[in-house]
């Protein structure tokens, strides 16, 4: 089976770029689309993210078999009961939520009887909004599919066709396991990000046209993911609150342990830690994972 009519609720940046995708897919698949801000749907009406941009919830869903969530994750629940009344009986509802288990279970409870098969495209920029999407985000980057037991596996597999056909690898997981993964290859990375970017912004000796004057790569690099929307990182801190609090806890002992090797002149600690952590570096660049945008991993980009 494949998805004749997909509607995109949230049409932001993912939700935005799923529309464009699917627009240059050749495939003849009808898109239509709602944002609860109508400022949005003036401005995915003008750059055409979906066929039919609707103005109510329910008309956006009526008729579609596969219905996608892109709003953020504490505007998840919310999302899907203003459509549960319009849904189509077989229609398979996903998500693109970073975190998984609580939107997991918030869909489950909303949504009763329906099919649920979350999704996560690792894929994203710091920018948010519906002129921040394009079609070939999800190009060559992976997408994480947690179907919950008992999901069918028909439509499992439509739903992955979906992904690989708007060119992303994709992988199947358990939602827990996906929320330990991503806690701490994606959330606290942010977290740190968000944290050194103001640490530096409140320090009384340092002037803050010194940060900005001054600012080397990996501090520039930081300001670009601390410049990541909010509201999304807000919801996701609070919603893989115990995969983030755990693996937070392991990264707070190693940064101590580094604290004490300069503390101490442990120079061998320090070279060997950054040796290891270069290998990994090298093997993301070897196996082709750094970031196919052109320009995108350069210190200077903007
Ligand atoms: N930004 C990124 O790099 C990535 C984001 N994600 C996930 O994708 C989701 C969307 O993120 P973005 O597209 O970046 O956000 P965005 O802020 O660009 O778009 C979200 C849109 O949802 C709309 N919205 C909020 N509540 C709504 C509701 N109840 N009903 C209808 N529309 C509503 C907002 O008006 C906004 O236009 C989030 O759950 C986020 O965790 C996943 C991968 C990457
Ligand atoms: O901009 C970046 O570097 C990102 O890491 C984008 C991103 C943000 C959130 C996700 O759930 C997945 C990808």
């Amino acid at each position: 089976m494949s998805f004749r009519r997909v509607a995109i609720i949230g049409l932001g940046l993912i939700g935005g770029s799923i529309g464009l995708a699917l627009r240059d897919d050749g495939l003849g698949t009808v898109t239509t689309g709602y944002d609860a801000d109508p400022a949005v749907r003036v401005r995915a009406r003008a750059r055409g993210l979906v066929d039919h941009v609707c103005d109510d919830p329910g008309e956006a869903v009526r008729g579609a078999d596969l219905v996608i969530l892109c709003v953020p994750v504490g505007a998840m629940r919310d999302a899907a009961a203003a459509i549960a009344a319009d849904l189509s009986p077989h229609c398979v509802i996903s998500d693109v939520g970073s975190s998984k288990r609580t939107i997991t279970d918030a869909l489950t409870d909303a949504l009763p009887g329906f099919e649920i098969i979350p999704a996560h495209p690792v894929a994203g920029t710091e920018h948010s909004g519906p002129d921040a999407g394009f079609a070939t985000l999800f190009n060559q980057r992976w997408c994480i599919i947690t179907p919950p037991p008992g999901a069918n596996p028909a439509k499992v597999a439509a739903l992955v066709d979906f992904w690989e056909s708007l060119g992303a690898m994709v992988e199947t997981m358990d939602a827990d396991h996906h929320d330990r993964v991503l806690a701490v290859t994606s959330h606290i990375p942010h977290l740190i990000a968000y944290t050194i970017v103001g640490t530096a912004s409140d320090m009384e000796t340092v002037t803050r046209s010194e940060v900005i004057k001054y600012s080397a790569g990996g501090f520039r690099d930081f300001t670009r993911i601390a410049a990541s929307d909010p509201t999304m990182w807000r919801d996701v801190f609070l919603h893989n609150r115990d995969a983030v609090l755990e693996m937070l806890d392991t990264f707070l002992t190693d940064l101590a342990l580094m604290r004490e090797a300069i503390r101490a002149g442990d120079g061998q600690m320090m070279f060997d830690t950054f040796s290891r952590t270069r290998a990994i570096r090298r093997s993301i660049v070897a196996l082709g994972q750094d970031d196919p945008r052109p320009d995108f991993g350069r210190s200077d980009h903007k």
